[in-house]
């Protein structure tokens, strides 16, 4: 029997991205030649400048953008459009939170839609709702909450639908440094408490270096790839100021340098 942190694995074959191709047939890759397998309940960070395709290669997981060539399976079944098993969370919560519908029910909606009997549906939101730390806020709309909260809410909707695999586009991007990092040890403690398997977009080194177990380094594009995967195994909680840290941290730095 395999365990649990063997499913949910994803693996990446030669995958290529092109969204044109001129007249004399010459075709512009976003991506190309991908190849990357990511281990059920594994935390793997894409990390590269922007505009190289790291959200392009997520979206392609998630199953919101399609392949040009090659293979992307999940638990050995190829990914052709969205399914319940995975699921993306934004940069902006603003755009995924349902103005007019309060913490607890933004948080509930996936399950009512999935016809959750009403006290399941209260005993999961009040989970999540707990694990994002936005207990005492149930009945606050979106419009009430700080950038950050609203954040939380999403990742407590997200997770209280039990996809197997997050997909986060650089959620904490447009948060400030201390709301930030207190969400980033959130998402650790998250991760380790659930065992889903996470793969997180980032441009930002220090993030890579305190979430990722394996950091994917990615190329500028265009032809964009996946050059180098560095292993993280620094315990948790992540120490920015420690002599390992600062090491790998200058490691990869090198990457983009010049
Ligand atoms: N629908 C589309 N049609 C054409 N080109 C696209 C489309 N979506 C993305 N691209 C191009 O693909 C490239 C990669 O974009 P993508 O958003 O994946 O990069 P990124 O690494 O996530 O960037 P950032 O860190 O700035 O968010 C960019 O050059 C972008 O212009």
């Amino acid at each position: 029997m395999s365990l649990p942190a063997r499913q949910n694995a994803i693996h990446i074959e030669q995958l290529r991205k092109s969204y044109s191709e001129s007249a004399a047939g010459d075709v512009h890759y976003i991506i190309k030649d991908v190849n990357l397998v990511i281990k059920g309940g594994e935390f793997f960070v894409l990390l590269g400048p922007s505009g190289c395709g790291k959200s392009t290669l997520l979206n392609m997981i998630a199953g919101f953008v399609s392949k040009s060539g090659g293979n992307l399976r999940v638990d050995n079944v190829e990914v052709d459009k969205p399914g319940r098993d995975r699921a993306v969370v934004f940069q902006q919560a603003d755009s995924s939170l349902f103005p007019w519908l309060t913490v607890r029910e933004n948080v509930e909606f996936g399950l009512r839609m999935k016809k959750t009997p009403r006290a399941e549906r209260r005993a999961i939101s009040d989970r999540y709702i707990g694990l994002v730390g936005l207990d005492g806020h149930e009945d606050k709309f979106p419009k009430e909450l700080s950038g950050g909260m609203k954040q939380r809410v999403q990742l407590a909707r997200v997770l209280a639908n039990d996809p197997a695999i997050l997909l986060m586009d650089e959620p904490f991007g447009a948060l400030d440094a201390m709301t930030r990092r207190t969400m980033q040890r959130e998402l650790v403690h998250i991760w380790r408490e659930t065992h889903k398997t996470v793969i997180f977009v980032t441009h930002d080194i220090q993030e890579a270096l305190l979430l990722g177990e394996r950091i994917g380094i990615m190329s500028v594009g265009p032809s964009s790839n996946i050059t180098d995967i560095y292993d993280n195994a620094l315990p948790f909680p992540r120490d920015v100021a420690s002599p390992e840290f600062y090491a790998l941290y200058n490691q990869i730095q090198s990457h983009f340098e010049e």
